[in-house]
């Protein structure tokens, strides 16, 4: 899939290892690419997505982040996960290998969604 041309199909993907030696997601792709995902923003100067989840109650915002911690695991690929003011779920997608985002990013991203609709 050429970044450049077209978007990819995140939900439809999986994550890839990433140990670095790759290049970072452009600021300019990743704001097209959240064209697609709407619930993200772009944060940290095009280094970071980010999703905020506002649940009813401590429960659900912690079965939520269990949800997502097994779908990271699944795929290998972790955000950082924060509850907060017990009911309100921070999720932030970035790479760490590369300091920035890499296409697995979105692909959690589109998966987080899926799973949390
Ligand atoms: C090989 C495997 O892809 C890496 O160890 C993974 C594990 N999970 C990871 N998660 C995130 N967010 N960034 C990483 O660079 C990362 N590295």
């Amino acid at each position: 899939m050429n970044e450049s041309t077209s978007t990819p199909d995140w939900k439809d993907r999986h994550c890839v290892p990433c140990e670095g030696g790759i290049d970072r997601v452009s600021a300019e792709s990743a704001q097209r690419y959240l064209t697609d995902l709407p619930d993200w923003s772009l944060e940290n100067d095009g280094l970071q997505i980010a999703r905020q989840l506002n649940t009813g109650d401590f429960r659900t915002a912690v079965r939520h982040l269990n949800a997502i911690a097994d779908l990271a695991e699944s795929e290998q690929h972790h955000p950082d996960l924060h509850l907060t003011g017990y009911r309100h779920l921070r999720v932030v997608l970035t790479t760490h290998a590369i300091g920035g985002l890499s296409e697995n990013d979105f692909v959690m991203a589109a998966r987080i969604d899926q799973i949390l609709s």
